[in-house]
C-alpha cells in the first residue's frame, strides 16, 4: 500500500477545523460527525447501514491493521459518508485480508482523513455533541468549506429507510438443526439490516423473510404458510421521530398479537408505537463495550452499541398501552438512556412483544446479548397461535410529542 500525503481539511459546522491528509478517496463529503470508540470491528462499523449519511470518528488511534477481507461486512457496500482516523496501518496483515482500507475506501469513493487528533475531535463532539461536519481534499480555505457544511442537511428529523432498505424481499433459510428443517418463520423489516441478523436467526432454526421497509401489513401477513410467527425490524439509519408509515405497520401487527423483537431503530419504532416519543442524545453511544443491565435478570451485559437518538420511556413504572402493559427492560449504566422495552399481557403477565436498543448480533462482539435470539424464539413458542388476520383491539393511542435534546 502507497502511503498518501495530500493534505486534507476537516471542519465541524462550529468552525473547529483539523488538518490532516488524504485517507482513501479524494475529494469531499459531508454527514453527521460521531465518534466510535470500538477497538475492533472496524469492517463491520463500515458496512452498518446504520452509518449512512454519518462521518464516524474512530478513537482507537491504529486502524487498519487486519485489512479487508469478504467475510466480514454487513453489507454490500460501505455507508458511512466520511472516515476519520489518527494513524492508518502501512501494512495489513491477516490471513483473510484480500486488500487493504486505505484501497477498500479508494474503491468505494469513500472520503476520508488520517493524521489528526482524534482525541480531541472527539472531547470535542462529546462536549458540544454530535454536529455536521466537512472533509475535503480539494478545499483548502476552511471558510469555504465551513460555507458547504452550513448547507449540507441535519440528522434530526431526517428518514433514510428508504435509501438503504432492500429492493425486493429474500429469503435467508433455516439451518436444519434438532428442530428438523425450520422451526419458525419471521418477517424481517430492513431498515438498514446487517447481515448478521439474520445469520444468528438462521442458526436458531428461524427462516427469515427480509421485506423491504415500504412492507404493508398483508405483506407482513402473507409470510409462512399460516402468517409469520414473529415480526422483526432492525437497526437503521435515520431520526426515529421521522418514521412514520413503520411504527403504523408495527400498530397494526401489535393490534393483531404477532410476537415483535426489534433491534436499535427497531427499539426506537417499538417505543413510538407504543406512544413513547423519541430525543437525540447529545452525542450518542457507539462502541462495543457499553454496559447494560437486563432489569429482568438484574445481570449486566457488555455490548455493542450504535445509536444518536434514545426512546424517552418511565423507568420507575410500567406503562398501559392499547397493546398491553410496556415498561424498560434494559437500561444502559453509563448515562441510564433506555436500552430495551417489553410488552407484556398486564403487569407481571406474559411477555409480548420485546425490543433492544443495542446490538445482539454485534459482529465483532462482544457477544452477551445473543441470548435475546433465544428469548425471541422462547417467546415465539409461547405464543404458538398463528396471528389471526383481524386486529384484537382498534390501535387508539398517537405517540407522543418528540423532544429534542
Ligand atoms: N443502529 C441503529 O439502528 C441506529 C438507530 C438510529 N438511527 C439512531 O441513530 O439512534
Amino acid at each position: 500500500m502507497t502511503r498518501r500525503t495530500a493534505p486534507a481539511l476537516l471542519v465541524l459546522e462550529d468552525g473547529r477545523t483539523f488538518r490532516g491528509e488524504a485517507f482513501g478517496a479524494e475529494g469531499e463529503t459531508f454527514g453527521e460527525a460521531v465518534f466510535s470508540t470500538g477497538m475492533t470491528g472496524y469492517q463491520e462499523t463500515l458496512t452498518d447501514p446504520s452509518y449512512h449519511r454519518q462521518v464516524v470518528v474512530m478513537t482507537a488511534p491504529h486502524v487498519g491493521n487486519t485489512g479487508i477481507n469478504d467475510e466480514d461486512p454487513e453489507s454490500a457496500r460501505i455507508w458511512v459518508a466520511g472516515y476519520v482516523v489518527r494513524d492508518p496501518a502501512r501494512v495489513s496483515s491477516n490471513w483473510r485480508s484480500a486488500r487493504s482500507l486505505d484501497d477498500e475506501l479508494r474503491a468505494q469513493g469513500v472520503v476520508g482523513i488520517s493524521g489528526i487528533d482524534t482525541r480531541a475531535l472527539t472531547r470535542h463532539l462529546r462536549e458540544r455533541g454530535a454536529m455536521r461536519v466537512g472533509i475535503s481534499t480539494t478545499e483548502t480555505d476552511p471558510e469555504r468549506l465551513l460555507e458547504r457544511v452550513l448547507a449540507s442537511g441535519e440528522m434530526a428529523g431526517t428518514e433514510l429507510s428508504d435509501e438503504v432498505t432492500t429492493q425486493s424481499a429474500y429469503v435467508v433459510p433455516a439451518r436444519p438443526g434438532p428442530w428438523g428443517d425450520k422451526r419458525f418463520t419471521v418477517a424481517a423489516v430492513d431498515l438498514g439490516i446487517k447481515a448478521n441478523t439474520p445469520r444468528m436467526m438462521a442458526e436458531r432454526g428461524i427462516e427469515v423473510h427480509v421485506l423491504p421497509a415500504t412492507a404493508s401489513i398483508d405483506e407482513v401477513l402473507a409470510v409462512g404458510a399460516d402468517g409469520p410467527d414473529g415480526l422483526f425490524f432492525s437497526n437503521g439509519p435515520g431520526d426515529p421521530a421521522a418514521t412514520t408509515d413503520q411504527v403504523a405497520l408495527l400498530q397494526e401487527a401489535l393490534g393483531r398479537d404477532v410476537p415483535y423483537f426489534g433491534i436499535c431503530f427497531g427499539n426506537q419504532l417499538f417505543g413510538r408505537a407504543l406512544g413513547f416519543g423519541t430525543y437525540k442524545l447529545t452525542y450518542g453511544h457507539r462502541g462495543i463495550n457499553q454496559p447494560v443491565m437486563d432489569r429482568t435478570t438484574g445481570k449486566v451485559e457488555v455490548t455493542a452499541h450504535n445509536h444518536g437518538f434514545a426512546v424517552d420511556a418511565p423507568t420507575d413504572r410500567a406503562t398501559e398501552t392499547a397493546y398491553g402493559v410496556a415498561s424498560v427492560s434494559h437500561v444502559c449504566l453509563n448515562d441510564d438512556v433506555v436500552e430495551g422495552l417489553e410488552l407484556r399481557d398486564g403487569e407481571g403477565g406474559a411477555l409480548k412483544s420485546f425490543s433492544v436498543q443495542y446490538h445482539p448480533e454485534a459482529a465483532a462482539g462482544p457477544h452477551d446479548a445473543a441470548y435475546l435470539f433465544d428469548r425471541f424464539c422462547e417467546l415465539m413458542d409461547a405464543r404458538g397461535a398463528r396471528p389471526t388476520s383481524q386486529p384484537s383491539s382498534e390501535p387508539s393511542s398517537e405517540p407522543s410529542s418528540e423532544k429534542e435534546a
